[in-house]
């Protein structure tokens, strides 16, 4: 027996990290501790991600743009989106499943209801809805029965033709006070998670303020609760336009492995975002 008990005690081995749920979701946010999502396809992807200590694999109907080639995402289905969450369902373990609702599959609470039964069916944990506080009775109704709820703000893709393109949300006071409100009212109804997208980083540091729940940023600013981006963009292998936002995590990396948990590690310890990937 040694005599010197702490250095000779054995390092533990790491305990598996306990599968990510709504409630720790809700403790990392009480806690500061930053959470790391990012856009998921397909059973391959999701092991290696959850493996590399990502906690919330989005199937993003941006799978419309980067998968099939759309310009937009406005072509994706429900059936589309059960095929993608099923396959990335099936290689996960301990991350969270968020299953975007494409467009025209929640224009009701009722419709809302069993296209989100269908994702939940397929292995997502939560839904997302892109839209404001008319979204409220949508939210309520689908949480109240069970389907936990991301709402995302700021600029929703699947408003592209009313928005005249991809563009930054939430300059004006007008603006800013109606994306207060409608983070106020989504979670009033019943959202677990607020996702921000392309709106000033002091905004999004505002709305991160006044709420309880976690928010995730995407060109949202560093004080998000939680960053996501699109995996194509991570990897610099999406070949059109990149906005803001984007880094290139393969940058100095030989592997896919070191890129994501350079990413993970750059969300963890706030310098991503920087300035330059901020509005
Ligand atoms: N590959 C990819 N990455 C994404 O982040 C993404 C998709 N696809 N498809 C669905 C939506 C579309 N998104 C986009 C696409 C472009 C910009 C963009 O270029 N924004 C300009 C702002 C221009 C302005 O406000 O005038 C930028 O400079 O970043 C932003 C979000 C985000 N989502
Ligand atoms: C960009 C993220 C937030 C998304 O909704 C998607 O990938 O579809
Ligand atoms: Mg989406």
């Amino acid at each position: 027996m040694a005599a010197t008990g702490a250095a000779t005690v054995p390092t533990p081995v790491p305990a598996l990290p306990k599968a990510v749920t709504v409630p720790a979701l809700l403790a990392k946010r009480a806690a500061g501790d930053k959470i790391a999502m990012l856009t998921c396809y397909d059973a391959s992807f999701a092991s290696l991600m959850d493996r590399c200590g990502v906690e919330i694999l989005l199937i993003g109907d941006s799978l419309g743009m980067v998968c099939a080639g759309h310009d937009s995402t406005l072509p994706v289905t429900v059936a589309d989106m059960v095929y993608h969450t099923a396959s990335v369902a099936r290689g996960n373990k301990n991350a969270l499943v968020l299953a975007d609702m494409p467009f025209g599959s929640y224009g009701n609470p009722q419709q809302a209801y069993d296209s989100a039964v269908q994702l939940m069916r397929a292995g997502a944990h939560m839904v997302k809805i892109e839209g404001g506080a008319w979204l409220a009775d949508t939210v309520r109704l689908l949480v109240e029965r069970g389907i936990p709820v991301c709402a995302h703000i700021g600029l929703t893709p699947q408003f592209v033709h009313q928005l005249g393109g991809f563009k930054v949300q939430g300059k004006t006071g007008e603006g800013a006070e109606r994306l207060k409100n409608d983070a106020l009212a989504l979670q009033a109804a019943g959202a677990a998670v607020v996702l921000l997208e392309a709106v000033p980083a002091a905004l999004g540091r505002e709305v991160t303020e006044m709420l309880s729940v976690p928010t995730i940023g995407i060109g949202a600013g560093p004080d998000c609760s939680g960053q996501v981006l699109v995996m194509h963009d991570l990897l610099g292998v999406f070949p059109g336009r990149k906005a803001r936002f984007v880094r290139n995590f393969m940058d100095g990396q030989t592997s896919i492995d070191a890129a994501v948990m350079a990413y993970v590690a750059a969300v963890k310890d706030g310098s991503f975002p920087a300035p330059e990937h901020c509005f």
